[in-house]
């Protein structure tokens, strides 16, 4: 198993190039099943989920081509010859359930396996059935996968989501697209995965009107077309970059970067001392003097502070001045990496879903352990602004979410490097 080195090398001062998001892929890719003809999406993301999710779609008799480094997916789904998505592949990653939908509203019949939870949370997918129910799926949960049936087709269906989930909406969405009648989701997601998601499928031929607010209005049509899509800017890893000077000291422009992909996240640098300047490229981020100053975070449904940079953000207040309280609300477990951080001479209690993080000058380095995506990430930055070296193992889960991490911090300064095989 591969690990990361990263030994404190002081301000960072560059350019980074932000990849298309990993999360608007995932969603992107099972779009392909609602339709005959090729979807071809650009700006794919080089991760190993992307290949999960190929292996995924292949397994279902899609056809997936990368072209251009794998920055292009071209997938066609013109036969699909088998309808149930095996355990092996969902447990990999929690998005492989985002097949169910697009396969219902296509094929009337699909089977997938439940993904179970995982290190952040128990993660269940009830909102998804309860979604794909009010269209007129009929479901039964047998040994562990959901077997769903829509022998007339999906009708169009009034849902009110008694929680925001991401990928319930994207489902939910991908399936109304097919139904007889006007779906009414409401509650819906915000995220701009689904604004794109939206956006894609509207080039494929979908009638949908509302995506980015909590109402979305989807008339269904008898069939969807092929198109291309060029997949959102990955707004978690452009605040994950941004975070980097803002650690370190220095000034980062972040190729791509906007602003209104991440509004919540950007007041609350600014609140801490960092400043973000719009850029005709992108976004920069700098931080000249002194630390910055401790805040406090409420991860939130977009527009809110999203939870996949809350790891990140823990990591920047542990050399805060002043004391910062982090609330997490979307997940139940999603503070694992605080005793890496602790290890790592940071000052920190958590009680339930609220972290206090008591500021110290300086952390040192020390291996650590990545324990999930977001967290993995969060050591390395952590490690950039220690003293010493800092060995993060169990780097696969970085793999999921992080293109050439090594190559974009180590153009800007940071001593960085992948040990092979440990
Ligand atoms: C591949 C992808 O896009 N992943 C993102 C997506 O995950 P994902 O789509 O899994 O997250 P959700 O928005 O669905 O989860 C939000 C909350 O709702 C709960 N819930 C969700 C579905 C359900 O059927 N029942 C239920 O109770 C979850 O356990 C969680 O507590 O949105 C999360 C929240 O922004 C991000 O952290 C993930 O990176
Ligand atoms: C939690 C994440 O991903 P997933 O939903 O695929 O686990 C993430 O991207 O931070």
């Amino acid at each position: 198993m591969d690990s990361i080195l990263v030994t404190g090398n002081g301000p960072l001062n560059g350019q980074i190039p932000i990849a298309g998001a990993k999360n608007a892929c995932l969603t992107l890719m099972p779009a392909t099943l609602l339709s005959e003809e090729p979807l071809t999406l650009t700006n794919a993301p080089r991760l190993s989920d992307i290949r999960t999710m190929t292996t995924l779609l292949e397994s279902l008799g899609a056809e997936v081509t990368r072209m251009q480094d794998g920055k292009v997916l071209a997938m066609s789904s013109h036969d699909l010859n088998n309808h149930r998505a095996d355990y092996d592949i969902v447990r990999k990653m929690r998005a492989s359930i985002l097949v169910l939908g697009p396969m219902l509203a296509r094929e009337g019949h699909a089977i997938v396996s439940l993904p179970g939870g995982c290190a952040i949370g128990a993660r269940p997918v009830d909102l998804h059935l309860r979604a794909l129910e009010a269209m007129g799926a009929e479901l039964e949960l047998k040994e562990g996968y959901v077997h769903a049936k829509a022998p007339g087709g999906l009708k169009g269906g009034i849902y009110e989501f008694p929680l925001v989930s991401v990928g319930a909406t994207e489902n939910a969405l991908m399936a109304a697209t097919l139904a007889k009648g006007t779906t009414v989701l409401k509650n819906a997601a915000r995220e701009p995965e689904i604004v794109d998601l939206a956006q894609c499928l509207r080039r494929m031929g979908a009638q949908i009107e509302g995506e980015g607010a909590s109402t979305i209005t989807i008339q269904g049509v008898d069939r969807l077309g092929g198109a291309t899509h060029p997949v959102v800017t990955d707004r978690i890893e452009l605040g994950t970059y941004m975070l980097a000077p803002a650690i370190c000291g220095g000034r980062v422009e972040l190729l791509g970067g906007r602003r209104d992909l991440l509004a919540a996240f950007c007041d609350k640098l600014e609140e801490a001392g960092v400043s973000v300047e719009e850029t005709a490229q992108g976004l920069a981020v700098e931080r000249r003097n002194g630390r910055v100053k401790a805040v406090d975070v409420v991860t939130e449904p977009f527009p809110g502070f999203p939870t996949d940079l809350q790891a990140q953000m823990m990591a920047l207040m542990c050399t805060a001045e002043g004391t910062a309280v982090l609330e997490e609300k979307i997940f139940e477990n999603r503070f694992m990496h605080a005793p890496e951080l602790i290890r790592m001479g940071a000052n920190i209690e958590v009680h339930g879903g609220h972290a206090t993080v008591h500021g110290v000058p300086k952390m040192k380095g020390a291996p650590v352990m990545a324990t999930d995506l977001r967290a993995s990430v969060s050591l390395i930055l952590a490690g950039l602004a220690a003293e010493g070296e800092t060995v993060v193992s169990r780097v696969y889960h970085l793999d999921r979410g992080y293109e050439r991490v090594e190559e974009k911090l180590g153009a800007c300064g940071a001593k960085i490097e992948r040990i092979t095989g440990q």
